[in-house]
């Protein structure tokens, strides 16, 4: 819902959260990955999720995305069970979970309007058409969209990455470690992108990086792992309390 004056998107206030993960356990032979997390996401908010190497945020990221099933536990995305309603869930998000891939010899947009097949509420040419203009747009890359994408910078790869995940305008993104190998141009471009599809366009995101100085600049919640179990989740500010930014308050979490 686009307010014109104020130029932002007004946010429909639901009655629950938009992504609730509730008590999810994963286990992979006797090897506890997740244990017992839990927490919410609400409509419009940006979420950092954080925690050292190992800690567990793919493992989290491929049970939200529906890619494994947890051992018990569930994820609720828009009220639908990423267990029991799989589809429905899906249709809420927009993910990058490992480094997209494109086919490097076509270019951007063929590559979109390719992927834009796998839509069903973009049934026909035109439809796609004006989806993948919309997206290129949304992520600046419409002036680089006929050249060929082994021409791309990584960062460009990435914003690529992300406007693929929005063809199906979800509500949710999902990007795991969106900046990884992204130079300080690049991090900016996608600081600035993940800031403009909360801004205007009034998308939630979650998003895992290790990256501290970043997410602090855009995060509105901050949900730390360590070793499988969510050790805290709440407020930008109430994570960073008394310290100086975030990069001291979890290194003191992690040494504690
Ligand atoms: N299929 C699997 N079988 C066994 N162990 C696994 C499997 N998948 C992940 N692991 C282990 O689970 C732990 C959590 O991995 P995960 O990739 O979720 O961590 P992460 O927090 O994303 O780490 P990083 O920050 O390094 O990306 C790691 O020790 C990993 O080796």
């Amino acid at each position: 819902m686009q307010d014109k004056r104020a130029g932002r998107v007004v946010i429909p206030q639901t009655e629950h959260p938009l992504v609730e993960i509730g008590n999810v356990t994963k286990k992979v032979r006797r090897r506890t990955l997740l244990k017992d997390v839990s927490f919410n996401v609400e409509q419009g908010e940006i979420c950092g999720l954080l925690g050292p190497n190992g800690a567990g945020k793919t493992t989290l990221i491929r049970v939200m995305t529906g890619l494994i099933r947890p051992d018990s536990g569930d994820v609720f995305i828009g009220g639908s069970s990423v267990v029991r309603q799989r589809e429905n869930a899906a249709a809420h998000i927009g993910a990058i979970v490992e480094s997209p891939i494109f086919f490097p010899y076509m270019t951007g947009r063929d590559n979109l309007e390719n992927l834009a097949l796998l839509h069903p509420n973009l049934p026909d040419r035109k439809a796609r058409r004006k989806r993948v203009n919309e997206v290129l747009e949304i992520v600046r890359m419409d002036k680089r969209a006929d050249e060929k994408v082994k021409t791309y910078s990584l960062g460009m790869k990435q914003r690529l990455g992300i406007a693929q995940a929005l063809l199906g305008d979800p509500e949710l993104l999902i990007l795991d470690e969106p900046a990884n190998g992204l130079d300080p141009m690049g991090i900016r471009e996608l600081r600035e992108l993940i800031l403009r599809l909360k801004h205007e366009f009034g998308k939630t995101v979650l998003v895992s990086s290790h990256l501290l100085d970043e997410l602090q600049k855009i995060c509105d919640r901050i949900v730390v792992i360590r070793e499988g179990e969510r050790v805290f989740a709440g407020s930008r500010e109430e994570m960073i309390g008394r310290h100086a930014g975030l990069e001291e308050a979890f290194v003191e979490m992690m040494t504690t």
